[in-house]
C-alpha cells in the first residue's frame, strides 16, 4: 500500500465515522424526545415533539404567535407541547395553580432579555427576590398616588387634542372636512408622553411635535422583538440579539438604557439644585428602600424608570388602538358608547377634563374596554414559568420539576371553557349581564395583565390613561376608518388580531410578544357638540 494514501483513507474513515456518530446521536435524540421524554405523550407541532428546530423561535421570527398557538390548541386541546421542554396550557383551571400568590413557579430565563439593564421587576426570576423588589416599588404605583397624577395625563391629552385640531385645520385648508390620521403611531406618541410625565419628570412632548422626535419607536420595536426572540433560546440569546439588531437596523436595550440614564440624571441635577420637586412616580422611586433599609441608588431608580419606558407605552397604545377599532368598527356599539357619554354629560356626571372616577362610571364603555383587553390582549405571547420541585399536575397532566409551562392570554381568552361558546365574539354585554359568580370567574380568567404575584404593576396607570383619553377623543371627534383604495396611504394588507388577511381590517397586526398594529388610518372630523 502506498504510504501516502494511508492518512487520506484514515481521514475518510474518521470523517464518515463522525458523520455517522452525529446522525446516530440525532436519531437517538429525536427518538428519545418523541417516545421517552416525560413530555412524549403531549401533542403538538411535529418539530416540538421530536425536540428539533424551534417552533417558538419561528413564531418570534414570523410574528404569528397568537393565531398559530390558538390553532395548535384547537387541534390538540388544552395542553400543547411547544418545544423540547416547553408546554402551553389553555385550561383556565391552571391559571391559579401557576400564577397564584405564593406560588413556587418561578419565571423562566425567557424574561432575562426583557430588561434594558438587569434587575428589573419583570426580569427577576426567583419569586422571593421579586417580592422584596415589588414591596419596595409598590408605593410608586398606588391608586392614591395615581389619582394625584391625573393632571399630568391631562396635559399630555391636551397636546394630542391640539395635534388632531392642527391636522383637521390643515385638511380644511385643502378643502377636506376630515383629516386622515395614522392612529397607530399617534397613540403611541401619547403613551410615551405620559410615561415621560409619570416616570421621567417631564413629557417627551412628542404629541406637540407631532412626530417621534426622539426615535423611541424603532428602539422599542427592536427591544421587544429581540428580547422575545432571544428568550426562546436563552443559551443562544446574545447571538439572537445581534441577529435582531442587524435585521431591524435599530438598537434596542442599549438605546433604551441610555435614554433612561439621560432622563434620570437630569432629575438628579434638578434635585441637587434645590428646585421644588414635583410629585410623580420618579419622586416615589427615589424614596424606595432596599430590604436593608438603604434608599434606592440612582442606578436602581434608573433601571426601574427604564423598565416603565419598555413596558408601559406599547401595551397602553395597543389597547387604546384596539378599543377604538372595536368601537368605531361597529355602528351599534359606537352609538351606544356615544349615547352613554352624552347622557352622562347631560346629567352632569361627566366633565372635561374627564376624571378617572367619572370614566369608571361609564359602565358600557368600561365593558367595551374589558372586552378589548380580552380579545386583543397587548401580550399574546405565553407567560412562561418553571414547574417547581416535586412536579405539578396541571390540566390533568403531571409535569416533572423543571418543565417550562406557560399560558397565553390570547389563547385562553378565546376558549369557550374560559368565556363561553361566544368567546370569539366582541360582546361587551357579557360583562354587564353576567351574575356575580360568573363575573368573578371571567375576571379570574382574564389574564391580559398576568395574574397573582407577578401581575402587571402598571395596570392601573394604563386603565386610568385609557379611561381618560378614549371617551375624550370620542366626544370631541367623529371617527371613520379610512377606506382602502389605490390612493389611500396604506402600504400593508389588512390583517386582524386573529391573523386573517382581510381588506376590511383598518390595520395590519403582527403577533409576537406584543400584538402590535400598524397603519391604523382613520378619517377624523370635529364633532358637532
Ligand atoms: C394595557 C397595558 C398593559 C398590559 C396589557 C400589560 C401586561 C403585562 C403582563 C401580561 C405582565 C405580566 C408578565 C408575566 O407575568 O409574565 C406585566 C408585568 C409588568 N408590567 Fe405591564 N402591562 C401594561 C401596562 C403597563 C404599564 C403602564 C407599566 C408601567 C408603568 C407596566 C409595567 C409592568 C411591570 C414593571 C411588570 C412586571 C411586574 C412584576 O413582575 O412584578 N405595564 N404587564
Amino acid at each position: 500500500m502506498d504510504a501516502l494514501q494511508l492518512p487520506s483513507t484514515f481521514q475518510q474513515i474518521s470523517a464518515s465515522a463522525l458523520v455517522s456518530a452525529i446522525a446516530l446521536a440525532l436519531v437517538s435524540w429525536t427518538i428519545y424526545q418523541r417516545f421517552f421524554s416525560p413530555l412524549a405523550q403531549i401533542p403538538g407541532p411535529l418539530c416540538a415533539r421530536f425536540g428539533v428546530g424551534s417552533w417558538l423561535s419561528s413564531r418570534a421570527l414570523r410574528q404569528d404567535m397568537g393565531w398559530m398557538l390558538f390553532a395548535e390548541h384547537e387541534k390538540h386541546g388544552a395542553v400543547v407541547r411547544t418545544g423540547r421542554n416547553t408546554v402551553s396550557i389553555c385550561d383556565p383551571s391552571a391559571i391559579s395553580e401557576i400564577y397564584r400568590y405564593g406560588s413556587d413557579f418561578a419565571k423562566t430565563s425567557f424574561y432575562t432579555f426583557f430588561a434594558a439593564s438587569p434587575g428589573t421587576l419583570m426580569s427577576t426570576l426567583a419569586n422571593r427576590d421579586h417580592s422584596e423588589k415589588r414591596k419596595a416599588q409598590s408605593p410608586a404605583f398606588t391608586m392614591t398616588l395615581l389619582v394625584e397624577l391625573e393632571e399630568l395625563v391631562d396635559s399630555c391629552l391636551d397636546d394630542l387634542v391640539a395635534l388632531f385640531d392642527r391636522e383637521i385645520a390643515s385638511a380644511a385648508k385643502k378643502g377636506s372636512d376630515s383629516a386622515t390620521i395614522e392612529l397607530a403611531e399617534t397613540l403611541q406618541l401619547l403613551a410615551l408622553d405620559v410615561v415621560g410625565e409619570l416616570a421621567f419628570g417631564r413629557s417627551f412632548k412628542l404629541c406637540e411635535a407631532g412626530t417621534d422626535t426622539q426615535a423611541f419607536l424603532p428602539m422599542l420595536v427592536s427591544f421587544t422583538f429581540s428580547a422575545c426572540l432571544a428568550g426562546t433560546h436563552a443559551w443562544a440569546g446574545p447571538s439572537l440579539l445581534l441577529y435582531s439588531r442587524f435585521k431591524l437596523k435599530a438598537r434596542g436595550a442599549g438605546a433604551l438604557r441610555e435614554r433612561a440614564i439621560e432622563c434620570v440624571n437630569e432629575r438628579v441635577k434638578q434635585q441637587a439644585s434645590g428646585a421644588e420637586q414635583r410629585k410623580d412616580i420618579l419622586a416615589k422611586l427615589f424614596t424606595a428602600k432596599n430590604p436593608d433599609g438603604s434608599l434606592y441608588s440612582t442606578k436602581q431608580v434608573t433601571v426601574t424608570a427604564g423598565s416603565i419606558l419598555g413596558a408601559g407605552s406599547d401595551t397602553t397604545a395597543i389597547t387604546m388602538r384596539a378599543l377604538l377599532r372595536y368601537i368605531i368598527g361597529d355602528k351599534k356599539i359606537y352609538d351606544k358608547v356615544m349615547s352613554e357619554i352624552e347622557g352622562a354629560i347631560e346629567e352632569g356626571n361627566l366633565n372635561f377634563p374627564l376624571t378617572y372616577a367619572e370614566g369608571t362610571k361609564l359602565s358600557y364603555f368600561q365593558a367595551c374596554l374589558k372586552e378589548t383587553l380580552r380579545l386583543h390582549p397587548a401580550v399574546p405571547w405565553t407567560l412562561p414559568r418553571v414547574v417547581p420541585e416535586g412536579g405539578a399536575v396541571l390540566a390533568g397532566h403531571f409535569f416533572p420539576a423543571g418543565t417550562e409551562v406557560a399560558m397565553s392570554p390570547f389563547v385562553v381568552h378565546r376558549r369557550p371553557e374560559a368565556f363561553g361558546e361566544d368567546a370569539a365574539f366582541f360582546r361587551p354585554e357579557r360583562w354587564l349581564e353576567a351574575d356575580a359568580e360568573t363575573k368573578k370567574v371571567m375576571e379570574r380568567n382574564l389574564i391580559t395583565f398576568g395574574s397573582g404575584s407577578r401581575v402587571c404593576i402598571g395596570k392601573n396607570i394604563s386603565l386610568m390613561e385609557i379611561t381618560k383619553v378614549v371617551p375624550t377623543l370620542l366626544h370631541k371627534y367623529d371617527f371613520a376608518f379610512t377606506p382602502r383604495s389605490p390612493s389611500s396611504p396604506h402600504t400593508l394588507p389588512g390583517r386582524g388580531v386573529d391573523g386573517v388577511f382581510n381588506e376590511k381590517e383598518p390595520w395590519h397586526v403582527v403577533s409576537q410578544f406584543f400584538a402590535i398594529q400598524s397603519e391604523f388610518f382613520v378619517d377624523v372630523k370635529e364633532r358637532a357638540v
